[in-house]
């Protein structure tokens, strides 16, 4: 590190983290009397048994809503209403990036069989941090917990 200045380390360091993969990601915050399902990720997955929202990677030429519906059947069996959309958020992992876009949904129809996680659960918004989330997923929590505060204030 001693013979470079700065800018070469930062220049590294930029020039580093441009190469990594970004990837767009829709995410449904699905309500249901007052609660929120949290789906687990299982031990083979990628950031294993990390907490989510269930969604997915946008593919070409398809919308988040529309990446998020299909999401929703591939993992969950369910068909889900969009909703709301809440702000976009970017995490930078350590081997890649994301932007995650975050929908409020609610289930439509099906029962809930899970293809994908380890298990769901329902919390109230405000206990959602109690749980080990996908750190890319603080962000979202926050404004999510944010605007159910103002909703329960108005
Ligand atoms: N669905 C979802 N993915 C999230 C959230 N937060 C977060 O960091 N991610 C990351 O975004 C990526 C979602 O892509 P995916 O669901 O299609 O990926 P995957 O795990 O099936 O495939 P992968 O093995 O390529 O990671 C994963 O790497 C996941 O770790 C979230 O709240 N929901």
């Amino acid at each position: 590190m001693g013979q470079f200045s700065i800018s070469e380390v930062g220049h590294f360091y930029i020039a580093a983290n441009t190469s990594l993969k970004h990837i767009h990601v829709t995410c449904a915050i699905i309500e249901r009397d007052g609660l929120v399902l949290a789906a687990q990720r299982s031990a083979v997955m990628s950031l294993p048994l990390k907490w989510e929202f269930p969604g997915g990677k946008i593919d070409p030429g398809e919308s988040p809503e529309e990446c998020l519906r299909r999401e929703l059947v591939e993992e969950m069996a369910v068909h889900v209403r969009v909703g709301q959309s809440l702000p976009v958020s970017t995490h930078q992992y350590p081997t890649f990036s994301v932007t995650l876009y975050p929908f409020l949904c609610t289930i439509e129809s099906g029962e809930i069989v899970l293809h994908e996680h380890v298990a769901v659960t329902w919390l109230p918004p405000d206990e959602l941090h109690t749980l080990d989330w996908a750190e890319a997923d603080l962000p979202v929590i926050k404004s999510y917990q944010q605007g159910c505060r103002m909703r329960d204030h108005s």
